[in-house]
């Protein structure tokens, strides 16, 4: 898949509430209310990435969980990460 550019990036973002484009990559910070509900995210999220066999850069620090999305074979962000994004942002709600 196509490697996206800065600009590509950046209007793609524009329907994505919370995401940046940071180091060659999308990302945001998720706060949850505590341990429990960021990993039942985190569950929930991962079917989701195993569906579309595209998986996230995450961190899970108690309630925060830290996502990064790029395209590793790409080396960049492509629309995979986009589509992803889209997808976290419906199952989080
Ligand atoms: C073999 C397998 O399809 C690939 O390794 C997939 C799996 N998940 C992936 N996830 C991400 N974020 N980038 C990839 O390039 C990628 N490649």
């Amino acid at each position: 898949m196509e490697k996206m550019n800065e600009n590509e990036i950046n209007t793609a973002l524009g329907e994505l509430q919370g995401w940046s484009y940071k180091n060659g990559s999308i990302t945001k910070s998720f706060k949850f209310k505590d341990f429990k509900e960021a990993f039942s995210a985190m569950t929930r999220i991962a079917f989701e990435c195993e569906a579309q066999n595209h998986h996230p850069d995450w961190e899970n620090v108690y309630n925060t969980l830290n996502i990064s999305l790029n395209t590793h074979d790409a080396g960049g962000v492509t629309q995979k990460d986009i589509v992803l994004a889209k997808s976290i942002e419906n199952i989080v709600g």
